[in-house]
């Protein structure tokens, strides 16, 4: 078993505590938010649909094919699978991916009219994939909000390979994913961190 391929139990835990970190940050409120792992064998483990990430118990991870079916047709996987299944599909590297529903990823995407938050200038997006500099533009592509998700699925897919940061759903929330869990984290916090820079700077300047 590898770090960023842990086998069920280790990788339940994994999401359990992820969740609970998640909503010590206020990212995932009420039911918002849903959590994955890629496990050794290819199944993807992931929370199921309607839980509050914050009170997760190893139960309530559930595994799923790579096409998003679960396992068990009794169980309710995320209704955002689809989005999870896709990363691990098209970037075989990814162990881990997060999406959370913060007050910056929401506001700044429903405020910002381009297709992209760019974000210039801070030592903290060294977080990102290939980053090593400030001195450097990481975009952060918006997509429409969808309820369709397999349709949102099909929007987002080509930009998947090319995403350094991850992405943002408009009006809904990110999307981010790492090799493993820690990275996956320490991603999603520099990123939440750079939104939160980002909607106090367009504050002082309004
Ligand atoms: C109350 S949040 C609406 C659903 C959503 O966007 C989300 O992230 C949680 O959905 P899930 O099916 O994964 O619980
Ligand atoms: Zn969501």
């Amino acid at each position: 078993m590898s770090e960023n391929t842990p086998d069920l139990d280790a990788a339940a835990r994994d999401i359990v505590r992820a969740g609970q970190r998640l909503d010590a940050r206020g990212w995932v409120p009420a039911t918002a938010g849903n959590i994955s792992r890629r496990l050794p064998d290819g199944r993807i483990a992931i929370t199921r649909s309607g839980c509050h990430k914050g009170f997760l118990s190893e139960q309530d991870v559930i595994t799923v094919d790579l096409a998003g079916q679960p396992h068990d047709p009794a169980n309710r996987p995320s209704a955002e699978t689809l989005l999870h299944c896709q990363i691990y599909r098209l970037l075989p590297d990814v162990g881990a991916v997060l999406h959370g529903h913060s007050v910056a990823s929401t506001v700044l995407s429903m405020i910002e009219a381009s297709p992209r938050i760019l974000l210039s200038d801070y030592e903290v997006q060294k977080v990102f994939a290939g980053q090593d500099t400030h001195e450097a533009t990481v975009p952060v592509p918006l997509f429409p909000n969808d309820q369709d998700i397999a349709r949102l699925a099909r929007e987002v897919e080509p930009h998947v390979a090319d995403m350094p940061a991850g992405y943002i759903i408009r009006g809904h929330g990110v999307y981010v994913w790492g090799r493993d869990m820690g990275m996956a984290l320490a991603r999603l916090e520099g990123l939440e961190f750079l939104l939160a820079c980002e909607l106090e700077k367009r504050k002082l300047k309004a």
